[in-house]
């Protein structure tokens, strides 16, 4: 198996992303757990960029024993002095020099021929070599660079030292096909291309950089580079956690190793995700929230009898906890049951099929149903079914500033319907005086409450109902995502109780 080098840069290219701005300490901070993930470079910055940054890389140089750290610089000699004295305490110290070669960027950017650029590899790279154990040259946008003179360049930059050549899709221009021809040609067209380490560098421009990448380390380059989470310049540069799990799991098909401890993978990315703010997209793959959730009955009941079915990654590989069953609309008996198991609930035949009833009910309605939602849907049928009444239909008639109506409909245990109406100074008072006629009842309300038990605009309501009549005293609660339907059926369980009382009583 040979062995694939991960340079990490987000500390550099990551932070190149638009509205993010990482201070020295938070630097230091993602530095560290680059190192615990087991990155064989990271690139800390750009030392000429600003005091900051000189300041971060030292920082970051004086601190990593087990990774190499690099710098970027300009072809230009004060950005390679100022990067040696950031540099000089590391361990293992870098230097990423770098130039553009493609015509756009020669003509308009740098206005420079192709002779003063070649010059200026020559000179730089040179003077490089005689300040840093390891020196990285970068092509910029080598990928719309005429290849002859990419060759040319390459050769070039090998001749004066370059140990590690950079070919970097710097604006997501190539794909997987033509990047891998790209490396073929350099094999064939580059005299020294067995003296250097090639490396592969993309951004996400058409959403490829990662295909890129994989199709670059096909092609049988030694170093892949990338940020954590994809951050960077623009769409970003390739997701190195995509990269390290994919060359994992399709072992058989990259024949690659790497060093990267896969465990601290969702460490890493939630650091970086908190420090930067760019938030993970759920989607993601590998470290997105839903990467390992399943929410269609039909993959919950493959999960459950064997996970290899949906999943080809498993979650404790990259350090997530375990997979999730999410409980919504799509999903069927299997993943039902066995959450309720989970949660303690042992229900007979009958109760089974009236809850998963209830949960499709709910899940209908609400995005995604939770285990306070279990609960309460547990509770709530229960409640319902240890009472002589039941709720069948409430109407309820809003009008600003002035009386409420409301008209209830119950259902006796025979299955006998009641119905009646009445006004209230708010709606629930309507209701509750409906009720009031219905059970022939002339009752206190004692205490109402009424709490929210789970979380979000479309939380299931929990009240709380307490009545009193001839000096019996009784309590109730009713569970509903509406609040007024919640409160009806509060108080009739509780009316329920007291009616019950007050006959056994006469
Ligand atoms: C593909 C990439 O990601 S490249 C890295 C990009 N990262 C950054 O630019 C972040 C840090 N950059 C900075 O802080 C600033 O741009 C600095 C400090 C590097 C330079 O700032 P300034 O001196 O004000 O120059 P400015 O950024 O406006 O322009 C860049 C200059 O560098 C030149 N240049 C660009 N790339 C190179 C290069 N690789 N080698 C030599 N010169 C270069 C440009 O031609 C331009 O030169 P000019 O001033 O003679 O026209
Ligand atoms: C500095 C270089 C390597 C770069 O980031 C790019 O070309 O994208
Ligand atoms: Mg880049």
């Amino acid at each position: 198996m040979r062995q694939i080098l991960f340079m990490d840069t987000t500390l550099r290219d990551g932070e190149q992303s638009a509205g993010v701005n990482l201070n020295p300490q938070e630097k230091l901070q993602i530095a560290r757990q680059l190192e615990r993930l087991g990155v064989n470079v990271m690139e800390a910055g750009f030392a000429a960029a600003s005091e900051g940054d000189f300041q971060s890389v030292r920082d970051i140089a004086r601190i990593v024993q087990n990774a190499s750290v690099m710098s970027l610089a300009r072809a230009k000699e004060s950005d390679i002095r100022t990067a040696y004295e950031a540099l000089k305490d590391a361990v293992a110290p870098r230097l990423h020099v770098f130039i553009a070669t493609s015509d756009i960027h020669m003509k308009h950017k740098l206005r420079m021929t192709r002779e003063e650029v070649l010059d200026t590899v020559r000179s730089t790279v040179a003077l490089s070599k005689s300040l840093f154990p390891v020196v990285q040259f970068s092509a910029e946008d080598a990928t719309r660079t005429d290849y002859a003179f990419l060759a040319q360049v390459v050769e070039e930059a090998i001749r004066c030292g370059a140990d590690v050549i950079n070919i970097p899709d710097t604006v997501g221009y190539t794909n997987p096909q033509e990047y891998y021809q790209l490396f073929q040609y350099l094999k064939n067209h580059v005299p020294s291309y067995d003296k250097a380490i090639f490396s592969c560098h993309c951004h996400d421009d058409l959403g490829m950089a990662v295909a890129n990448s994989l199709a670059a380390i096909e092609s049988g380059i030694g170093q892949v580079e990338g940020t954590i989470n994809g951050i960077g310049e623009r769409a970003g540069n390739a997701a190195l956690e995509e990269i390290a799990v994919a060359l994992h799991i399709r072992k058989d098909h990259y024949q690659a190793d790497t060093s990267i401890h896969l465990k601290e993978i969702k460490a890493t990315s939630a650091l970086v995700s908190r420090l930067t703010g760019m938030v993970v997209p759920k989607n993601k793959a590998v470290v997105g929230a839903n990467a390992f959730a399943h929410e269609s009955g039909i993959h919950q009941d493959g999960v459950l009898k064997e996970a290899s079915t949906y999943e080809i990654i498993s979650p404790e590989l990259v350090g997530e906890e375990a997979n999730k069953l999410v409980l919504g609309k799509h999903s069927g008996r299997h993943a039902f049951m066995d959450r309720m198991q989970e949660l303690g609930y042992q229900l007979s035949e009958e109760e089974r099929d009236r809850a998963f009833r209830s949960f499709k009910q709910l899940a209908d309605r609400k995005k995604e149903v939770t285990e306070e939602d279990l609960h309460a849907l547990i509770l709530g049928e229960a409640a319902a079914h240890d009472q002589p009444y039941e709720v069948k239909h409430l109407q309820v008639h809003f009008v600003s500033n002035s009386t409420q109506s409301a008209t209830v409909m119950l259902e006796d245990q025979d299955g006998k319907v009641l119905e009646d109406a009445a006004t209230g100074a708010g709606s629930i008072e309507a209701i509750y005086n409906a009720i009031q006629r219905i059970l022939d009842l002339d009752c206190e309300l004692i205490d109402y409450r009424i709490q929210s038990i789970t979380q979000g605009q479309d939380a299931l309501a929990h009240v709380h109902t307490e009545l009193q009549q001839g000096g019996k005293r009784v309590s109730g609660f009713g569970v509903a995502q509406d609040v007024l339907e919640a409160s009806a059926r509060a108080y009739v369980h509780a009316a329920g109780k007291l009616k019950r009382l007050l006959t056994v009583a006469r």
